[in-house]
């Protein structure tokens, strides 16, 4: 069992519809939020040690995870960092692709989880990658990345401060680990539906007496959204 010592302060932002959906259920990008979330989103990442996606989301979205505002990036070079924070994926099966737009926008490192069972060769071919670290976590039951075994691993490589973008399953994932201690959701004025789009947290769902509860820290209204800030009762 890890303390919250151990592993980095992980915080999930995302972006959802009215009625709960990150997208369609083309699974496809869809913008939810306007230029003023999408420049709160950009001075989150900029405050970030590390930015960490699925690998669900990266075959679905393709995206560069990088500081948008070239004065962001100046700032954080000039605070002695890396222009954009470390880009993280979790990948069990070593599945993403070698023409990513992870690795062909932006400067600095990237990591990538993968579990004991990936195999060989799709895990050399993605350390060749320029300035790509793998790491290889433990599986939990279901075959997955552990994910808590993966939070301290990325402690050691010194991210203090982990900012995660999605998608659905993850999110379930890490607030099922018990390893996600806020969530921001920003809630846009649309409805989705579709009872295979993906939601803010997919995966398998808690029984009635395993809800998650969370603490309302703040609700901010963003042009026609609501911004919502929760605390999340790991105890
Ligand atoms: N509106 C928004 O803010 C956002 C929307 N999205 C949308 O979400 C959708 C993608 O979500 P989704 O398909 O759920 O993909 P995710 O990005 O959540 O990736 C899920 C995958 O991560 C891998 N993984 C490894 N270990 C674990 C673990 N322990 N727990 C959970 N997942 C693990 C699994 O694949 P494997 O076993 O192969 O490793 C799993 O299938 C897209 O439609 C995208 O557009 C995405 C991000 C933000
Ligand atoms: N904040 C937010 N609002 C939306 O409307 C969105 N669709 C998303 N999606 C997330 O942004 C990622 C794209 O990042 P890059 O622009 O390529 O750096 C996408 O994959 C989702 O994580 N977010």
């Amino acid at each position: 069992m890890t303390t919250p010592a151990d592993r980095p302060y992980i915080f999930i932002n995302s972006a959802m519809s009215a009625d709960g959906k990150l997208s369609t259920f083309e699974r496809k990008q869809v913008k939810i939020s306007g230029k003023a979330d999408f420049e709160r989103v950009d001075e989150l990442r900029a405050g970030t040690d590390a930015i960490m996606v699925g690998i669900g989301t990266v075959l679905a979205d393709d995206p560069s995870l990088t500081v948008k505002s070239e004065q962001r990036r100046q700032a954080r070079i000039a605070a002695g960092k890396e222009e954009n924070p470390v880009r993280i994926i979790v990948d069990s099966n070593a599945r993403t692709p070698l023409d990513a737009d992870i690795f062909k926008k932006g400067k600095g490192k990237k990591i990538i989880v993968v579990s004991k069972s990936a195999p060989s060769d799709k895990i050399s071919a993605l350390s060749e990658m320029p300035e790509t670290k793998i790491i290889v976590a433990d599986s939990a039951n279901s075959g997955h990345v552990n994910l808590e075994e993966m939070a301290v691993q990325l402690k050691n490589e010194g991210i203090s401060r982990l900012m995660v973008e999605g998608g659905a399953t993850l999110n379930y994932g890490l607030i099922s680990a018990g390893i996600a201690d806020e969530i921001r959701i920003f809630v846009g004025n649309l409805i989705i539906g579709g009872k295979t789009a993906p939601t803010f947290a997919d995966g398998d769902g808690f029984s009635e007496e395993n809800l998650k509860k969370l603490t309302l820290e703040s609700a901010e209204q963003i042009e026609d959204g609501i911004l919502l800030t929760w605390k999340v009762g790991n105890e």
